[in-house]
């Protein structure tokens, strides 16, 4: 008998909604931008951006609807419904990108309980594989979270990928937490010691850095770990907008190619409460915009998620208006 339930899911992508103010281009938001994605559509606009030389290369959105990884590291549940809650805020904004955008629905994890856990590892499989066709289709992707565990899950499709063979790829974290956890199955607070011995096993070792930790918030024995595998990493209360670009720029100058990920809950809890384990000090949007900005100047940003909105607690919408803004950044 299988220890996981067999219930997981995936689902094409709701239609987008927002506000209509007529169908000129210059009226364009969001939602009447974004087209549904089919590896023949992303290669026609890749060829297009290629040979015009002025349009940016397209953008594949991938949903992953999870929220097991939480329930397994005894979070607040709610993650599941961040995906559509970031397309919702997503959809009434204006569109300004020189890109195109392609929605490729979501990859769903059904949440399992103690008896029967969910099937977080064939999620992450799934959306691994649909991240790495995307990538080598030439897009810049964006993963919709999801728990943390979402980070997993890139990985995959980020070392699934012909495009980061043969290069330096960084991991760079924007998070109040390490997820450097150990444990018998994967969490939202394993993610980054998952892609540490999976890279381990390929005889590499992971480029990791993390903005924003929050001391009180990891324990001695998570910073330990950090320090043996030679985390670079960024406390809360130091993160400026100076010492943040200074670190970002470090760690970019020895890589070739980036994925960025950013767990909502690097905010302060009053600024975004929507997320699952909300820490007190954190860093504030303004730093974050310019971090993503700076890493998306780069031209070394291969992937970006965002992780662990749960709408289920936010306040009318501030934490997903926050997560829509950032999706919009890292695009623009
Ligand atoms: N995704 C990570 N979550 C944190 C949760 C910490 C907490 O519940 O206080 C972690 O595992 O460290
Ligand atoms: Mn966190
Ligand atoms: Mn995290």
């Amino acid at each position: 008998m299988s220890e996981v339930s067999p219930l997981t899911v995936d689902i094409p992508c709701e239609p987008w909604i927002g506000r209509n103010d007529g169908d000129a281009p210059e009226h364009r938001r969001w939602w009447q931008a974004v087209r549904p994605y089919s590896p023949e559509a992303l290669a026609a606009s890749a060829h297009a951006a290629a040979s015009d030389g002025v349009r940016s290369r397209p953008a594949v959105l991938l949903g992953f609807r999870s929220e097991e990884g939480v329930r397994r590291n005894k979070g607040r549940l709610g993650a599941i419904e961040g995906p559509g809650a970031i397309r919702a805020a997503l959809g009434p904004l204006a569109f300004h990108l020189g890109r195109d955008v392609f929605d490729a629905g979501d990859v769903t994890v059904v949440t399992g309980g103690d008896e029967f856990p969910g099937d977080l590892e064939g999620g992450q499989e799934r959306f691994g594989t649909a991240l790495a066709a995307a990538l080598d289709g030439g897009a810049l992707t964006v993963g919709l979270g999801g728990g943390h565990e979402t980070a997993f899950a890139s990985y995959l499709g980020v070392a699934g990928s012909q495009r980061s063979g043969g290069v330096r790829v960084g991991v760079l974290n924007l998070d109040a937490h390490f997820d450097l956890r150990d444990e018998e199955r994967g969490t939202s607070g394993t993610p980054f010691l998952q892609m540490a011995r999976a890279e381990a096993a390929e005889g590499r070792s992971l480029q990791y850095a993390v903005l924003g930790i929050s001391r009180p918030n990891n324990t001695r024995a998570l910073f330990d770990r950090a320090d043996e595998l030679g985390v670079r990493y960024l406390l809360d209360e130091y993160t400026t907008r100076e010492t943040a670009e200074t670190f970002v720029e470090d760690f970019l100058a020895d890589l070739d190619a980036v994925y960025l990920t950013i767990d909502l809950d690097l905010l302060p809890a009053a600024v975004a409460p929507g997320v699952s384990a909300p820490a007190a000090v954190g860093v504030p949007l303004e730093v974050i915009i310019a971090v993503v900005r700076r890493v998306a100047a780069s031209g070394k940003l291969l992937h970006a998620d965002l992780a662990e909105l749960n709408p289920a607690v936010d306040i009318d919408g501030r934490t997903a208006r926050i997560a829509a803004r950032l999706v919009d950044t890292i695009l623009g």
